[in-house]
């Protein structure tokens, strides 16, 4: 094993060290998963790989899958099949083809029947499938939400969720440590989401590119877990790479006794004698440091179509008047035109038509309990405002029935909300929950980009209890001025204890799975003249949009075919359709020469932000365009365009606006990733520079699954090991008692109980 990183260590480098396989010369590094979450919009491509090059899931102990995205939140109760549940045929195909691949490879299954059931990141923890000091990943961006238990949790692309599943592993580059620190006190009537928002808004969405962030401070240890997760998620927002805090008391007490923690006794007892070392240690440096002090922030809502675009309640829209830069002005003017906003109207005027209570940010029991707490501080007859539509979708299967005991489902509909089933409905609607053109939605969810809740749809986001105080005045609302200093996290409604409704039947045990233990894996197969980069030369095409987010890419209707390609048409469908008519618009990639362009300049920073979807890449590589030049990348996407056999180069705001008027002027660039310049017209070359690695991959078209089976000794060895020092990382901690827990596949005809 490689010697630990030196001297006094981060939380970061403490689970990094703990999960290196092989040590790269170049830096980078075989990293051991210990947890994958899989769902149906980011696996079926990744289940064709494995199956077309005959390799099982590695490791269906320690994977999980469930439905979320596509799924209805209409009733359950007349459930039958899928088949006949989902009517939307794309989402049908997606939620029946990954039931018929979680039969086909043995991987555990909490599907539509099951009480299990939720957005991804809300059941590993409920579950306590998530635990501290493991590498948990998922097909999704908000994957960062299981580090609050301290572990080190990110979202992947496609490409690397098939990487995973045949080898248990990915190859990673080690990122900057940053601490953002809160301490002091928080006001009154400011929560979790609050401390978030005003995090995003204070380093902004490329804030912490390149770094894993670790909270630290007293308010985040005062923080219940629920609350810590609601933080951790929207790190990718902050454009992070995972964000975590440190286990404790409180986390311990969340996870016992949890269906897939350890078990009490020795077991537990050896898991809490090192979840108690992830701690950093006194000295440890960070790359980067921000410190908050908890009496600036105010309760939070946002104006624009990024995470950052926030103020406080009591703030006022801003006016891009006063914004020097150009990019920065002409974004700013742009999303007030998307959101229907005029400069300077104070924020508590503004009205809404919806209101969203719910998605993986804000979908747990403690935001329902917050926010049915602002209804019932508002009195007995409270009531949606007249016109105002909300509704509340919990996160998981198990919070709905959670509610539904406690009575808040009754104060929810009591008030005048449609109380639904659980998923991730209109965070993003995939599923039929949209809005419709220029509707206004207040909600908890993490995302406000264009489109997001439904084509021409407006998001505001906030804290579960302003968007229950929203729901009552039918405008943005302080919630300070209907329950004063009573908001908090965690509210007093609570008549039962979560943990009781954790004990669920249990059904079929998971079909054996694909643990290969010694067996020696497949050869890696042969490099491909197909994912080969070398010289691309061809017309640029010119954008100058900040923070070009992945739904803007491809918005999510196009996230459901289960097929890498076809997505020519879908690239940048929004600014490319006209909504009304359906025409082409003027858009730079449908006018010539740049409907040709295989190479995109954009002078905006943190290209490819948001969403994991691969998608993206995919859309982009269907039209034609190989390499995008920016000055700076979101993670996820970077690493998806490579996988993908396309170039990411990022250069300086100078050199990227030098490239912008070459495009304009309709001029020829020769991207040469083996000399690492991009040449101009005029011959003069640009330097830039690429990961040595990946480089090589690309050169040579090198597959990365063929090269880490390669080391197969080595990963086997881990596991030896891992076993040995973390024998709760093993099955769920169950399986070698024999006890499976889960139900792996719905028994056809099992009594249904909702
Ligand atoms: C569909 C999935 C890939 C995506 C993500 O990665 O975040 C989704 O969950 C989202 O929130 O946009
Ligand atoms: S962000 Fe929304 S769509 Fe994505 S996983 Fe969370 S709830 Fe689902």
């Amino acid at each position: 094993m490689p010697p630990p990183t030196p001297g006094p260590r981060t939380l970061y480098d403490k689970i990094w060290d703990d999960h290196v396989v092989h040590q790269q010369e170049d830096g980078s590094a075989l990293l051991y998963i210990d947890r994958h979450l899989v769902h149906e919009v980011s696996s079926p491509q990744a289940f064709e790989g494995l199956r077309n090059a005959g390799r099982p899931v590695r490791r269906t102990d320690c994977t999980l899958a469930t439905v979320d995205h596509n799924i209805p939140t209409v009733s359950r109760k007349n459930f039958t099949t899928t088949k006949n549940f989902v009517e939307e045929p794309e989402s049908r195909t997606q939620c029946m083809t990954l039931e018929d691949n979680v039969k086909e490879f043995g991987v555990t299954y909490f599907g539509l029947t099951d009480r299990r059931q939720g957005i991804v990141h809300i059941i590993g923890p409920e579950q306590g499938f998530t635990l501290p000091g493991i590498t948990c990943v998922c097909g999704d961006s908000h994957t960062s939400t299981h580090g609050a238990f301290g572990a080190l949790a990110f979202g992947i692309g496609t490409s690397e969720v098939e990487h995973v599943m045949a080898t248990q592993t990915l190859l990673q580059r080690k990122s900057k440590n940053m601490r953002i620190t809160v301490d002091g006190k928080l006001p009154e009537g400011v929560g979790s989401k609050d401390v978030i928002l005003h995090i995003i808004g204070v380093i902004g969405t490329a804030g912490g590119t390149g770094s894993v962030i670790e909270y630290a401070g007293s308010v985040f240890r005062e923080m219940s877990m629920e609350a810590r997760m609601s933080v951790c998620n929207m790190s990718i927002e902050a454009g992070a790479r995972a964000g975590m805090v440190a286990p404790d008391e409180i986390t311990f007490e969340y996870l016992k006794g949890r269906p897939l923690a350890p078990p009490t006794g020795e077991a537990w007892d050896r898991a809490i004698a090192y979840w108690r070392s992830l701690k950093t240690d006194e000295g440890a440096k960070f790359d980067v440091e921000v410190n908050i002090r908890a009496e600036d922030i105010t309760p939070t809502v946002s104006w624009g179509t990024s995470p950052q675009d926030v103020v406080a309640i009591t703030g006022k829209v801003p006016d891009p008047s006063t914004v020097a830069d150009p990019t920065k002005r002409a974004s700013m003017e742009r999303s007030l035109k998307y959101m229907g906003l005029t400069p300077n109207t104070p924020m508590e005027d503004i009205k809404v038509d919806k209101v969203f209570l719910g998605s993986c940010t804000n979908g747990r029991i403690e935001d329902l309990r917050s926010a049915a707490n602002v209804i019932l501080a508002a009195g007995p007859d409270a009531k949606v405002a007249p016109g105002v539509v909300a509704m509340v979708v919990p996160g998981s299967s198990l919070v709905r029935q959670q509610a539904q005991a406690e009575g808040l489902a009754a104060i929810f509909t009591r008030a005048g909300w449609d109380f639904r089933e659980a998923g991730c409905s209109m965070c993003l609607g995939m599923n039929p929950d949209q809005l419709a053109p220029q509707e206004r939605c207040a909600s908890t969810s993490n995302r406000n980009f264009e489109g997001r809740q439904g084509a021409g749809g407006r998001t505001h986001l906030l804290s579960p209890a302003m968007a229950a105080a929203t729901a009552l005045t039918g405008k943005l609302a302080d919630v300070r001025k209907i329950i004063g200093a009573a908001v908090s996290d965690e509210s007093s409604i609570t008549v039962k204890n979560a943990l009781e409704f954790l004990t669920d039947e249990v059904l079929s045990p998971p079909t054996p799975g694909g643990y290969l233990g010694d067996t020696p894996l497949p050869a890696a197969d042969t490099p491909s003249p197909t994912r080969k980069f070398t010289i691309v030369k061809g017309i640029a095409a010119p954008l100058a949009i900040e923070n070009v987010d992945t739904d803007m890419i491809i918005p999510k209707q196009f996230l459901k075919t289960i097929k890498r390609t076809g997505l020519k048409d879908a690239l940048f469908y929004t600014l490319r359709k006209d909504p009304v008519t359906g025409a082409a618009t003027d858009f730079v990639l449908n006018r010539a020469p740049y409907d040709k362009a295989s190479i995109l300049v954009c002078t905006g920073a943190n290209f490819g932000c948001g969403s994991s979807r691969e998608h993206a890449p995919w859309s982009l590589n269907d039209f034609g365009i190989r390499c995008i030049v920016a000055p700076s990348f979101a993670e996820i996407f970077k690493t998806n365009t490579m996988q993908n056999s396309m170039l990411p180069v990022a250069l300086s705001k100078e050199e990227c606006l030098i490239l912008y008027d070459d495009a304009m002027a309709c001029k020829e660039l020769e991207v040469d990733l083996e000399k690492e310049e991009i040449r101009r017209e005029t011959g003069e070359p640009i330097k830039f520079k690429t990961d040595a690695f990946r480089r090589h991959c690309l050169l040579n078209g090198l597959d990365d699954i063929g090269l880490t089976l390669q080391k197969s000794e080595l990963i086997s060895a881990f596991e030896k090991k891992r076993t040995e020092n973390w024998p709760w990382l093993d099955g769920f901690a169950y399986i070698k008692e024999g006890k499976i827990p889960n139900a792996g596949i719905t028994k056809k005809g099992a009594k249904i109980d909702w």
